[in-house]
C-alpha cells in the first residue's frame, strides 16, 4: 500500500496537518474496495484530490474517471448529461447520447456538490447506486453500468435531508464512508508552505523572481480566516506575484490584497445562519469591495495629484467638492495639501456631525447610502463576472477559478443576473 507522503507527492499535494493526512489515509484505504465515498468539506479545501487518489489506486484506475459539478448543470439537462438521451426525446435531441454513467463504466465518476442534484435525478442515482441500473431520457430500456461513485459537498446534507432537498436514503447510501477536508484555518502550519508552493509556481509562470515574505506578513497569512480557503490563498499569491515589483513582502502590502475581515455586508449578516454560500458569496463580495475601495483610492490620489500640481483655479471652482471627498474642514476656504495629504485622503466628516440635529433623517440617510451601496456593488459584480466570462470565451470552470468562486457559485449569480 503506498504511503501518505508517497501520495501526496503523487498528487501534489501540501501540507501536514494530521487531519489531512488522516483524510488521505482514509482515501488510500478504502480505494480498492467499490465503497461509495462522500467527501466533505468548505469550498477550496481541495476535496477533488480525494477521489482522484480513489480513482488511481483502484482496480478502475485503468478505466475512466469523470468529475461532475452537479451545481454547475442547469436543472433541465442533468439527467440528459448524467443518464444520456434518446433521439426526439425532447426539442434539440437530435441524435442519442451516451451519459457519463454509460461512458464511465468501469470507471469512477465524481459527482461535486451532490446536494444539488434535483429530487427526480436523486433517484435515478439511488438506483445506479443500489443495482446498476438506469434509463436514458425518453427511453424505457433498462441499461446496466458498474461505476463508482464518490461524491462531495461543502453544505450539511443534513440540513438538506431536514429541508426536504435531499433523500435521506441517498445521503446513506453516498456515505458508507465519509472523508472530511479540514478548512484551511485550521490547519495555521501549512498556510505558509501552502503560500510559498504557489509563490514559486506563479514565479516560474510569470518568469519573476519569487516572493518572500517577512516575519510580520507569515503571521498575517496565518491569522486570516480564508474563507475561501486554498483557492482563495492561490488567488492572492497569485495576485501579488503578478502585481508587486518589490519582492520582499510585507504585513501591510499582504495586507493591502486580503479582504477586510467582519464586514458588514448585507449578504454575510443573511448567510450567518450558516446558509451554504456564505463562503462563497462573501468571497466574491469582498473581492469587489476590495476592488471599489483601491478604485476610490486611486481615483482621490489622482484628484489630489492634479490639484497639487495644477492651478489654483480647480480649487476655487470645486470647493465644495473637495471639502465633500477631504473632509469639510470649519473656517477651511483651502486645504493644506503640503500638511499630510495620505491623512487627507481618508479623512471623511462625521456621520453623527452630520445628522445629529435629526436622528430619523441620519437612519434615513443610512438607509438609503447602504442600498445603493449595494447596488453599486451589485453592479460591479456583474461587471467582473462579464469581464471574466469574455476574457475566458464563455468557459464558466476558468472564469470561476479566476474569480476565485466555485463553479457552482458563478453558475447562479449568471442566473441571477441573467447574464
Ligand atoms: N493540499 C493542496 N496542495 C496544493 N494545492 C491544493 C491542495 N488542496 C487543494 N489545492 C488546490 O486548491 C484549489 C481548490 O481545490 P478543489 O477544487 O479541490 O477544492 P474543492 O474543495 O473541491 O472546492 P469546491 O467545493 O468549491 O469545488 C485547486 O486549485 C487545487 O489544486
Amino acid at each position: 500500500m503506498e504511503s501518505v507522503q508517497a501520495i501526496k507527492q503523487r498528487f501534489e499535494i501540501i501540507g501536514n496537518d494530521p487531519k489531512l493526512n488522516r483524510a488521505i489515509e482514509k482515501a488510500i484505504q478504502v480505494a480498492p474496495t467499490d465503497i461509495s465515498v462522500l467527501v466533505a468539506g468548505e469550498s477550496g479545501v481541495g476535496k477533488e484530490n480525494i477521489p482522484r487518489i480513489i480513482h488511481s489506486l483502484s482496480h478502475r484506475k485503468h478505466g475512466k474517471y469523470i468529475a461532475v459539478n452537479c451545481g454547475a448543470i442547469p436543472e433541465g439537462t442533468i439527467d440528459s448529461e448524467l443518464f444520456g438521451h434518446e433521439k426526439g426525446a425532447f426539442t434539440g435531441a437530435t441524435n442519442t447520447r451516451e451519459g457519463y454513467f454509460e461512458v464511465a463504466d468501469g470507471g469512477t465518476i465524481f459527482l461535486d456538490e451532490v446536494g444539488e442534484l434535483p429530487l427526480t435525478t436523486q433517484v435515478r442515482l439511488l438506483r445506479v447506486l443500489e443495482n446498476g441500473e438506469f434509463i436514458k431520457v425518453g427511453s424505457s430500456q433498462v441499461q446496466k453500468t458498474d461505476v463508482r461513485i464518490v461524491a462531495a459537498t461543502n453544505v450539511n446534507l443534513f440540513h438538506a435531508i431536514e429541508k426536504g432537498k435531499f433523500r435521506e436514503d441517498l445521503y446513506y447510501r453516498l456515505s458508507t464512508v465519509d472523508i472530511t477536508l479540514p478548512p484551511l484555518r485550521e490547519r495555521k502550519e501549512d498556510i505558509h508552505l501552502l503560500f510559498r508552493k504557489f509563490a514559486s509556481d506563479f514565479a516560474h509562470k510569470y518568469k519573476m523572481p519569487p516572493l518572500k515574505l517577512d516575519e510580520n506578513a507569515i503571521a498575517v497569512l496565518q491569522k486570516f480566516r480564508w474563507s475561501g480557503n486554498i483557492r482563495q490563498l492561490r488567488n492572492v499569491a497569485e495576485q501579488i506575484s503578478v502585481l508587486e515589483t518589490n519582492r520582499e513582502i510585507t504585513a501591510a502590502t499582504l495586507q493591502s490584497y486580503l479582504p477586510a475581515e467582519g464586514t458588514n455586508l448585507p449578504s454575510v449578516i443573511k448567510d450567518k445562519k450558516g446558509d451554504s454560500d456564505f463562503n462563497t458569496e462573501r468571497e466574491i463580495l469582498y473581492k469587489v469591495l476590495f476592488d471599489m475601495k483601491s478604485d476610490l483610492h486611486d481615483l482621490k490620489k489622482l484628484t489630489l495629484e492634479l490639484m497639487q500640481s495644477g492651478s489654483s483655479k480647480v480649487q476655487e471652482t470645486n470647493q465644495n467638492l473637495i471639502k465633500k471627498i477631504y473632509g469639510s474642514q470649519e473656517n477651511d476656504s483651502e486645504i493644506d495639501f503640503e500638511e499630510e495629504p495620505r491623512t487627507a485622503l481618508i479623512a471623511t466628516p462625521n456621520k453623527e456631525e452630520r445628522y445629529q440635529e435629526n436622528d430619523d433623517s441620519y437612519l434615513f440617510a443610512e438607509t438609503i447610502e447602504e442600498e445603493e451601496e449595494i447596488l453599486r456593488l451589485e453592479q460591479k459584480e456583474i461587471e467582473m463576472i462579464k469581464k471574466s466570462l469574455e476574457k475566458n470565451k464563455g468557459k464558466r470552470k476558468a472564469a470561476a477559478d479566476e474569480l476565485g468562486i466555485s463553479e457552482r457559485t458563478l453558475y447562479r449569480k449568471i442566473k441571477q443576473f441573467d447574464l
